[in-house]
C-alpha cells in the first residue's frame, strides 16, 4: 500500500505513528506530496482526496482512503487484532470520541491557526486567512490542552489504561503546536509528562527516516 503524505506534517505524524505501532512499515511505500508547492491542491491530486489533505491511503486495488481516523481504523483492523481503536463495543466508543475530541479541542485549531493567523503554507495555498479567527482557535487549542491535562491526570492515556489512536490524535497536536511554538502551559505537567513519555515511544521517535524531505 501507499501513502500520499508530507514527511514531517502532524497529521502524516499520526498515520505514520500507527503504521509503526502496527509494525506495517515494511508494508508501505511513502510518496511525497508537496505541500508548499501546492501539489495537494492540483487535480491529480484532488482526484485521490476531494479535500486536497494529506495524508491519502492508496490500496493495491486504487481505492483511496483519506482522512487519519479512517486510515488508522483500516490499518488497525489489517491483521484482525485491533490495538488502537479497541477490542470492545465500550473501548471502540471512548476511544473514537477521545480521538474526535482531540481533533477538534487540539489539532483542527491548531491547524486553523496556522493556516489563518500565519503565513501557513504561503500565498498560493492560504488563498483566504482571517487572523482573527485564527487567534480563537489558538486560544481554543490551549483550552483543550488543559483539559487533556486533566484527563491524564487521572488516567494513564487519552482514552483509558490503554495507548490507542486517541493518543497518536493528541500527540498530532502537540507536534503541531511545537511546530509553530505554541507552548504548553507549564501548569500542566500531566499532559507534559505524557507527552514526554509518548515521544519515547520508537513509532514515535521513528517516524521520519533520514532520507525524507526535511521540512
Ligand atoms: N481531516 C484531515 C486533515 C488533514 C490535514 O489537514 N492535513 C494537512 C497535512 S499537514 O499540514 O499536517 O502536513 C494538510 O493537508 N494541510 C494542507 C492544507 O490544509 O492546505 C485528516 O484528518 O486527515
Amino acid at each position: 500500500m501507499k501513502i500520499h503524505d508530507w514527511a514531517t506534517g502532524p497529521y502524516p505524524a499520526r498515520v505514520r505513528i500507527a503504521i509503526a505501532e502496527k509494525n506495517l512499515r515494511p508494508r508501505v511505500t511513502f510518496v511525497s506530496v508537496n505541500l508548499r508547492k501546492g501539489e495537494h491542491k492540483k487535480p491529480e491530486f484532488l482526484a485521490k482526496n476531494y479535500s486536497g489533505t494529506l495524508p491519502v491511503l492508496e490500496l493495491e486495488d486504487g481505492t483511496f482512503i483519506g482522512e487519519c481516523t479512517a486510515i488508522t481504523e483500516y490499518l488497525d483492523a489489517l491483521d484482525g487484532a485491533p490495538v488502537l481503536t479497541g477490542r470492545t463495543p465500550r473501548e471502540k466508543g471512548v476511544i473514537h470520541m477521545m480521538n474526535k475530541r482531540a481533533e477538534l479541542e487540539l489539532l483542527d485549531a491548531i491547524s486553523v491557526y496556522f493556516h489563518h493567523a500565519t503565513p501557513g503554507l504561503g500565498p498560493e495555498v492560504e488563498i483566504y486567512q482571517n487572523a482573527e479567527w485564527g487567534l480563537r482557535q489558538r486560544d481554543k487549542a490551549v483550552r483543550g490542552m488543559h483539559y487533556f491535562d486533566g484527563i491524564l491526570k487521572q488516567q494513564p492515556f487519552v482514552a483509558g489504561e490503554a495507548f490507542s489512536m486517541a493518543d497518536i490524535a493528541v500527540i498530532g497536536g502537540l507536534i503541531f503546536a511545537d511546530l509553530l511554538k505554541l507552548p504548553v502551559p507549564a501548569e500542566c505537567e500531566a499532559l507534559r509528562a505524557w507527552y514526554a513519555r509518548m515521544q519515547e515511544r520508537p513509532s514515535v521517535k521513528n517516524r521520519v527516516t533520514m532520507s525524507e524531505p526535511a521540512d
